[in-house]
């Protein structure tokens, strides 16, 4: 190792442990300064914490002064208060004093007033003994009055209704009744822009016998047209409603009359529904509730049930069923060689005593309803029917359903009927005999067997028997059976051509159905005004049934109308024809000798 320690070296060891120490001076220096920078941090904190428990504290202070004030608060109004209820209690008691006084006093004063009234009420007692009493006892003897003067009233009611019954039966006057309908859904108008509307409702069945219509046109005042006829039934009326005024027309046809049930109106009108009900057409039968059957169930049921009050086996019945379609006559139980329902067309042909005929035509003897109404139902499916823009399920014919009772034993009505009828007969035949060769011709004929006309009725179907013009003397006496017809008619709707929108072949039926009911129009014209030609034979309708309307058969005319603006002109139509035919004045009904001319 050398000896000599230069001094430089020295010197730089010097400055190298001078550096070092530097250097951990410096290093000091670092440590200290981060230690005081989180020191500052720390007091930062401590200071933030401090000033957060100073907001505190003086938050406190300040709440609690504020509680002090509040208390201060309440204690000055409680002390109030007190002193308040303390002069409330005071005025109270004060008030109950004076109402202690208040009640005292009352119940002298009611005590006063008790007595007033005891004194007042024996005083009254006094005086109601003749006054009072007097006024009393004529209050009740008015009361009494009104009562009876009501009951007479009713009564007379009644017996101008009765009266008005014979009148128009000695009158010979057609029948008229009217049913309304109520609103259905093919009243509404169709309109482009919003679709449809229902149209206002402008016909009312106002009371038991009048009808009014609200008619009004454009510009004109509202008009009220009023019409009468013998029964007026509204929307509301049942089908039982309005069999019960047509009932007694049934035991007419048990003493002797003839009697035709038609309905009439516009299309979709409800004479269908009216006649024969309103379910599809396999229901019609004697399974459809009673109370939805129409006149021809209910009236098949009510001659049966008179006739059950009959001697047994004193009556038979049989049915006969047609329509006119496009004015031709069709037989609906004809059948064919196979024994098939086929409709057959048939000729109406007048006799010589002026009743009109149809030829060929079959009957079918019946028991019961039921019976009527299973033949009926089935020939209902081929009557003519279309759809039109107004009634989906329109009939195109006019039907015709007859009843023909045959008795055996009739009633003395009935048989003084028979005789009045068979002298009136007689009459008329000696009258005509003296000129008309036929009468002397037909005489041979008309005297065959009554057998030989009138089979059993256990024997089906059978033809109807032709009428022989005139009786003899002998004949008149003849204890054969008697007939009577019942005609049940169900007319086809009256219709314009631009409502129900039809074409073709259906544009053809609509003319006929229209020209047949004008024809039966001029017909009741022609009678109500007396006039020598009445034309029957313009259509087969009217030729068919020229002895119900203008024979001596009982007719009456169910007018059906539809309640609505947008039918209001045929129902216009429908009940001027109803006032013309209440205009009719005919021969008075009397029971035609059927025997006679049929044999
Ligand atoms: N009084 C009524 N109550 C309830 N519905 C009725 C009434 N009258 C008619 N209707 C209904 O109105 C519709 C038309 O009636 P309906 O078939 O009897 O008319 P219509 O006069 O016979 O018509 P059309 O002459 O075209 O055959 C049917 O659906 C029927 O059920």
């Amino acid at each position: 190792m050398p000896l000599f320690i230069n001094r430089d070296q020295i010197f730089a060891h010097q400055v190298h442990l001078l550096e070092h120490k530097l250097r951990s001076k410096e290093e000091r220096l670092l440590e200290l300064e981060t230690e005081n920078a989180i020191l500052h941090l720390r007091l930062a904190e401590c200071l933030g914490k401090l000033h957060v428990g100073h907001e505190k504290n003086t938050k406190a202070l300040d709440h609690h002064q504020h509680q002090r004030n509040s208390e201060n608060i309440t204690q000055s109004v409680l002390t109030k208060l007190l002193s308040e209820v303390q002069a409330l209690k005071q005025d109270l008691s004060e008030v109950f004093a004076i109402y202690v006084n208040f009640a005292n006093e009352l119940e002298v004063q009611s005590k006063q007033l008790l007595k007033k009234v005891e004194e007042a009420n024996s005083a009254l007692k006094d005086y109601k003994g003749d006054e009072v009493q007097d006024l009393q006892a004529r209050v009740e003897a008015l009361e009494r009055t009104l009562e009876e003067e009501k009951e007479r009233c009713r009564a007379e009611r009644q017996r101008r209704k009765e009266l008005h019954n014979i009148l128009v039966e000695l009158r010979g006057n057609i029948r008229v009744h009217c049913r309304v309908r109520p609103v259905l859904p093919f009243d509404y108008i169709q309109f482009p822009e919003s679709g449809p509307a229902p149209s206002e409702e402008v016909v009312y069945a106002i009371s038991d016998d009048t009808v009014v219509v609200n008619s009004s046109k454009t510009g004109m005042p509202v008009q009220n047209k009023i019409f009468e006829f013998e029964r007026v039934h509204g929307p509301d009326d049942t089908q039982d409603a309005v069999f019960e005024d047509v009932k007694p027309l049934l035991t007419s046809l048990l003493d002797g009359y003839n009697v035709c049930i038609m309905a009439y109106g516009q299309t979709g009108s409800g004479k269908t529904h009216t006649m024969i009900g309103s379910q599809p057409l396999e229901e019609h039968s004697a399974t459809m509730q009673e109370s939805q059957q129409g006149i021809i169930p209910k009236a098949a049921a009510e001659l049966f049930r008179l006739i059950s009050e009959q001697p047994a086996e004193s009556h038979t019945v049989d049915v006969s069923v047609m329509e006119v379609y496009n004015n031709e006559v069709f037989d609906l139980l004809a059948r064919d060689e196979q024994g098939n329902a086929v409709s057959k067309h048939r000729d109406v042909i007048s006799t010589s005593s002026g009743t009109s005929q149809v030829t060929s035509l079959t009957s079918e003897p019946v028991f019961s309803a039921s019976e009527v109404m299973h033949i009926v139902s089935g020939v209902l499916k081929l009557r003519a029917h279309r759809n039109t823009l107004i009634h989906t399920d329109s009939s195109r014919s006019h039907l015709i359903v007859t009843l023909t009772l045959s008795s055996k034993s009739p009633n003395a009505l009935a048989l003084a009927r028979r005789l009045q009828s068979a002298k009136k007969d007689m009459q008329r035949c000696s009258q005509r005999a003296w000129w008309s060769p036929r009468c002397h011709r037909a005489n041979p004929a008309a005297q065959n067997s009554p057998d030989k006309l009138f089979r059993s009725p256990s024997t089906s179907p059978r033809l109807s028997p032709s009428h022989s013009p005139c009786p003899s003397p002998r004949q008149t006496i003849s204890p054969t059976p008697f007939r009577t017809k019942l005609q049940l008619v169900d007319l086809a709707g009256s219709e314009c051509v631009g409502v129900s929108g039809v074409s073709g072949a259906a544009l053809w039926e609509v003319s006929c159905i229209n020209r047949s009911l004008s024809a039966l129009s001029d017909v009741l014209g022609a009678l109500a005004e007396h006039r020598p030609h009445v034309p029957y034979r313009n259509s087969k309708l009217t030729h068919l049934l020229q002895d119900a309307i203008g024979g001596d058969a009982k007719l009456l005319v169910m007018l059906c109308v539809s309640p609505t603006q947008r039918f209001i002109t045929e129902s216009l139509q429908s009940l001027g024809f109803g006032t013309r035919a209440r205009q009719v004045h005919k021969l008075p009904p009397h029971r035609r000798n059927n025997t006679l001319k049929d044999k």
